[in-house]
């Protein structure tokens, strides 16, 4: 099997171009693939696939192999690659995920694509949208600041769905937090019937947020798009900051702006491909 190597900022995929490329079981794959030792080493597979109702259509799977409804660093990667091996010469495209089709910019620099912008979007912010479990007649209320007991602590947490599912946790510590322990009591936790993507954030200031996160189905990755447009979208609700954010993840920084006339996120970041290969499966 051909593939891509590419990563939004250290947030690392194996890409297979499905074009001309067949993967009979992406899940397997995707476990196989991501391992960091025995296979490519990756925080998933992302396959790229003719659509009916878009230009392209994303699927991706988690390290794991459990599937994502959405990747934002991964459908920066998508665009670029479209684009830079010649599946297109539009620099503006739409891309089908489980997440709803999303709209891209291509920002092309000397004949590659540098960096991406991304329409990503309605955030969710119904309870039951994203999913997490509330208390009976709260289903279509608004997760804000709510309170969760994860391992023996009380934490207050803001869920948004980015078409995944996300909570976002302030914290005054965040780069010396055990994130390795809380990370995985929140992605099992029972009042998220989906798991859950967890964003550990400290406002710095009214337009920039640092985060950490434990992914879904990926542990703690570099950078993670959705999760940075749930911080961002918590931060406005709880007026944290202002509706343009940088939010400054491990491997970089990703700027995101919630339209609220529109509701709409955008997502504005790199895209960064690092080598083909090829791979016996
Ligand atoms: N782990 C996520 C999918 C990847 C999201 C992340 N890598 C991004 O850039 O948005 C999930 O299971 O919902």
């Amino acid at each position: 099997m051909k593939f891509t190597k590419m990563h939004g900022l250290g947030n690392d995929y194996v890409y297979v171009n499905c074009f001309k490329e067949t993967v009979e079981n992406p899940s397997e794959v995707a476990k196989y693939v991501s391992d960091r030792h025995t296979g490519i080493g990756s925080d998933g597979l992302i396959m790229i696939c003719p659509s009916s109702q878009a230009d392209f259509e994303m699927q991706m799977y988690n390290a794991d192999g459990s599937r994502g409804e959405m990747c934002g660093n991964g459908i920066r990667c998508v665009g670029k690659y479209v684009y830079d091996y010649g599946l297109t010469d539009q620099t503006s495209i739409s891309v089908e995920t489980l997440g709803g089709i999303k709209y891209l910019d291509l920002n092309v620099v000397e004949g590659k694509v540098a960096s991406v912008k991304v329409n990503m979007g309605h955030p969710g912010l119904k309870a039951c949208e994203i999913p997490i479990i509330m208390d009976e007649g709260r289903e279509q209320d608004p997760v804000i600041l709510s309170p969760i007991e994860v391992r023996g602590q009380t934490y207050q947490m803001t869920g948004v769905s980015m078409g995944n599912p996300h909570t976002v946790v302030y914290l005054e510590n965040v780069q010396g937090m055990a994130i390795e322990e809380i990370g995985p009591a929140f992605e099992q936790h029972e009042r998220f019937p989906n798991r859950i993507n967890t964003e550990f954030a400290r406002v710095l200031d009214r337009r920039t947020v640092e985060m950490r996160v434990w992914e879904r189905g990926s542990g703690e990755t570099m950078a993670c798009g959705t999760g940075a447009c749930a911080v961002a979208v918590a931060s406005i609700l709880n007026n944290y900051t202002e509706n343009q954010v940088t939010v400054r993840l491990l491997g970089g920084d990703l700027e995101i702006e919630w339209d609220r006339e529109a509701d709409i996120v955008y997502m504005t970041g790199p895209a960064t491909t690092v080598f083909d290969g090829e791979i016996e499966i």
